[in-house]
């Protein structure tokens, strides 16, 4: 099974509502597609989030990037030679790991094709449905309380609160969440690096002396800034998990050596696909430290990847896919199942997709 040729085209898929964060906000997904065939006719399909205010990857970085620099390496390759395969894909420029992810996800696509299986089934098969959380955005506290309303009728059991944009309202917003849907569901909240070490603890000390029960705090602090991070971690009780501080196994590594984290966040879209995800869950495993798998604002296609590596691998228990739930429409024909909370992987050969239209490429 040689790779033929690597097609790169858009897709763009409106939001439900903005998706406000401490870092952006975004009214719909537009993120880069594509599709490899082989010699032998088979299609594999991947997916890139232009994320730029944390990957720094931008449309035109990752087209290029795949264009310019991937697919000349891996043209003519074997996937039968995987290792080859993923050798070439990760050394051929450094960063942009947007668009690795997006080949990377498309050539584990036709691994599993290639060995007759489900993707998930082939790395570990330790489950085939997961539950996801939802993200409320970062918006007035009346506002949030009314979305987390919405979400719980919807069946979900863990909310995903954004805060970190103006740090004395942060508690107020989930104060009124716990007030709005009592202490059934579970509440983590992710500051997006939108708070400084010691403000941070400050603000999740006194979250916990209100007996606000926050399951665990995403990316507190500054991404590069590991020390705070440990500082926050050592000081409150609520678990920290980090999210942009973790690109790399290396990264991974170093917090977990730190002990500057207690929590890893995994997204195929910061360690370029699941080649190095599947490093970060080693490590992560070595350390006994267990893993979110996480998404940036993403389609089905990267999505259902993220899925299958999630329904492989025990040491992630906690998951935070809902790009699929946020958008207003599916453009995507078969991958995973997104019924709201509930996720059920696919038992098709590969990633599961059945005819993704040729008006993306
Ligand atoms: C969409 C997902 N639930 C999420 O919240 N991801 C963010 C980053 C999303 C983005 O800005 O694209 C995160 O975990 O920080
Ligand atoms: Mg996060």
């Amino acid at each position: 099974m040689k790779i033929k040729d690597i097609q790169v085209g858009k897709i763009s898929v409106p939001l439900v509502k903005p998706f406000k964060t401490a870092l952006r906000t975004v009214k719909s997904i537009e993120d880069v597609v594509v599709k490899i065939t082989t010699d032998t006719g088979h299609v594999g399909y991947g997916e890139a989030a232009p994320t730029a205010v944390i990957t720094g990857d931008t449309t035109g970085a990752i087209i290029g990037a795949i264009n310019e620099y991937i697919k000349p390496q891996l043209i003519g390759l074997n996937i039968e030679n995987f290792e080859e395969v993923m050798l070439k894909l990760h050394s051929s420029l450094i960063k942009n790991t947007s668009g690795k992810a997006a080949v990377d996800i498309a050539l584990y696509d036709l691994f599993g094709q290639l060995h007759n299986a489900p993707l998930y089934k082939l790395l570990g098969g330790y489950r085939n449905e997961i539950i996801t959380d939802i993200t409320i955005s970062v918006n007035d506290p009346d506002e949030m309380a009314k979305d987390s309303i919405e979400a719980v009728a919807r069946g979900y059991k863990t909310l995903k609160i954004k805060v970190g944009k103006d740090p004395q309202k942060d508690i107020e917003r989930i104060k009124g969440i716990r007030n709005a849907i009592g202490y059934d569901i579970k509440l983590r909240i992710d500051a997006n690096q939108g708070w400084r070490p010691k403000e941070a603890i400050s603000i999740l000390r006194r979250m916990e002396d209100k007996g606000l029960e926050i399951e665990l705090v995403e990316q507190p602090v500054l991404a590069h800034d590991f020390e705070g991070l440990k500082l926050v971690t050592d000081n409150v009780g609520i678990p920290v998990l980090a999210d942009e501080s973790v690109f790399s196994p290396r990264d991974a590594l170093r917090i977990l050596e730190m002990r500057a984290a207690d929590l890893i966040n995994i997204k195929l879209m910061k360690t370029g696909g699941i080649y190095n995800a599947l490093k970060i869950c080693s490590v992560a495993e070595v350390y006994n430290v267990e893993c979110m798998i996480g998404c940036m604002l993403e389609s089905k296609i990267s999505v259902t990847a993220a899925a299958h590596l999630a329904g492989a691998k025990s040491i992630i228990t906690k998951i935070d896919l809902d790009g699929p739930s946020l958008c207003s429409q599916d453009p995507i024909n078969g991958g995973a199942i997104f019924d709201d909370y509930r996720i059920t992987i696919p038992e098709e050969k590969g990633l599961g997709f059945t005819n993704i239209s040729d008006a993306f490429f």
